[in-house]
């Protein structure tokens, strides 16, 4: 579904060897839920941008269905980090964003929509404007908008970043519900290495020194997973693991 090869970037022209990213290769498989960590300022989000078509890379290939894609504006579902509603615009209107931007037909999307927000437990704040609703409502109308672009790749940039444990948690039950029904393939930032195991097929590691390369490790770990699987053997092994990793990698 997604190749991307030798990706690299920098922000700044007058030195091109200061990359926020050098040569990444990264290959996502249909319906896979795949995550990517590294430390902050790593390059994660400059990632995400990068496959969404906002910006564009100084070298590599990004492939969406095996196509080279170089105008991929659109082409993919993306959450960025902040939720961006907008927030003269009620829960409705945020969400039709996507539909209004390809002129699709509003009132039919409606309906969609609705019953959307009744299974996402937002039914009564159709009408209501993001400043009041709860961290975990905002993060679940974004969602809703970033699933309303239709769009089978989905880029969730540290969707759960700003919540509390016990809304994470019931965001993660969700999620892993949400992600086994619709079959949407998912890549997915996080700083939190709970979240990513319990969620994944995959990990990607994105060293924080753009020299080295990234790494990947897969999380053989069986499904359906709830959130209550963080407490098992398995699971603690897997985390003891990737942190070697992260360590060894510091
Ligand atoms: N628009 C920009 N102009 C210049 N530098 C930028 C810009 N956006 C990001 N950077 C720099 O690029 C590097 C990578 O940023 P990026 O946001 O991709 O990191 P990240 O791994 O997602 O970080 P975090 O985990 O903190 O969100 C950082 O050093 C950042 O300062």
């Amino acid at each position: 579904m997604l190749s991307v090869k030798d990706l690299s970037y920098t922000f700044s022209n007058e030195d091109p060897s200061k990359q926020i990213l050098s040569r990444v290769s990264i290959d996502i498989k249909t319906g896979e839920f795949v995550s990517v960590i590294g430390t902050s300022g790593s390059g994660k989000s400059t990632l995400f941008k990068l496959i969404a078509g906002l910006l564009e890379p100084i070298e590599g290939q990004i492939q969406i269905n095996g196509k080279q894609c170089d105008k991929r504006l659109g082409k993919v579902g993306y959450m960025p980090q902040k939720d961006l509603l907008l927030p003269w615009r009620t829960v409705m209107d945020n969400i039709l964003l996507p539909i209004e931007l390809v002129k699709e037909n509003k009132k039919q999307k409606m309906v969609e929509i609705r019953e959307w927000l009744t299974r996402f437990g937002l039914s009564e704040y159709e009408n209501a404007y993001p400043h009041e609703l709860s961290g975990g409502m905002r993060q679940r109308v974004a969602f809703l908008r970033t699933l309303m672009t239709g769009r089978d790749l989905l880029l969730l940039d540290e969707p759960f970043g700003a919540l509390d444990s016990m809304t994470k948690r019931k965001m993660h039950s969700w999620l892993l519900e949400l992600w086994g029904e619709l079959q949407k393939t998912v890549l997915f930032i996080t700083h939190d290495l709970e979240e990513a195991i319990l969620l994944s097929d995959r990990i990607y590691l994105l060293p924080s020194d753009s020299s080295q390369i990234i790494q990947e490790v897969k999380i053989n770990l069986p499904r359906p997973r709830s959130s209550n699987f963080i407490y098992q053997s398995e699971f603690i092994e897997m985390r003891k693991e990737l942190e070697r990793l992260i360590h060894d990698e510091g």
